[in-house]
């Protein structure tokens, strides 16, 4: 299976780079996983709602750049379905079962994602209705896609 997570901008923390790399480490004995980042906009703090949308666009058209044409699309976004992480792990599984052997999640960057990857998205997948900086974001959705994993191959992990 094929993994790719397209995030905006650059990881900045150095205790998020170092839980990244461990989980990206752990899930490479069950996929490939790539993570892909564009680039960020820069942007001052008060934004009007049609600047806010610019921002969103101009990033949207980096991250629909790097999706592969036939990639299964996982935008995250916070009112999008939420799952248990045992469904998610069957979704997973049944997405290999029927040939969909490329999935791409994408995180938005601080101000999200645009209408347009939400278009391109084959579905929103919400880890709650809290709001999680998308640096953070990066770790927990790595940490689910492991457990994912683990739970299809029947190994233990932590409850
Ligand atoms: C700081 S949040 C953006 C907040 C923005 N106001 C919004 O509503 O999308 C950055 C990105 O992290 C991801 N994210 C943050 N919290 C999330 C959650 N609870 N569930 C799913 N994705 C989340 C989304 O991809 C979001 O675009």
């Amino acid at each position: 299976m094929n993994i790719s997570i397209i995030c905006v901008g650059k990881l900045k923390e150095k205790y998020l780079k170092q839980g990244i790399d461990e989980y990206a480490k752990r899930l490479s004995a069950y996929a490939k996983v790539e993570i892909l980042e564009v680039l960020d906009e820069k942007a001052p703090e008060e934004l009007s709602d049609n600047e806010v949308e610019l921002v969103k666009q101009k990033e949207g058209e980096r991250i629909l750049a790097k999706i592969a044409p036939d990639a299964y699309v996982i935008a995250l976004a916070i009112d999008g379905k939420m799952r248990s992480s045992e469904e998610f792990a069957k979704q997973i599984d049944q997405l290999a079962t029927y040939g969909r052997s490329k999935i791409a999640f994408i995180i938005g960057g601080s101000l999200g994602l645009s209408k347009q990857v939400m278009q391109r998205a084959d579905e929103a997948l919400s880890f709650s209705k809290m709001t999680f900086p998308h640096q953070l974001m990066r770790l927990i959705l790595l940490e689910q896609i492991y457990r994912a994993f683990r739970i299809n191959r029947g190994e233990p992990y932590h409850k």
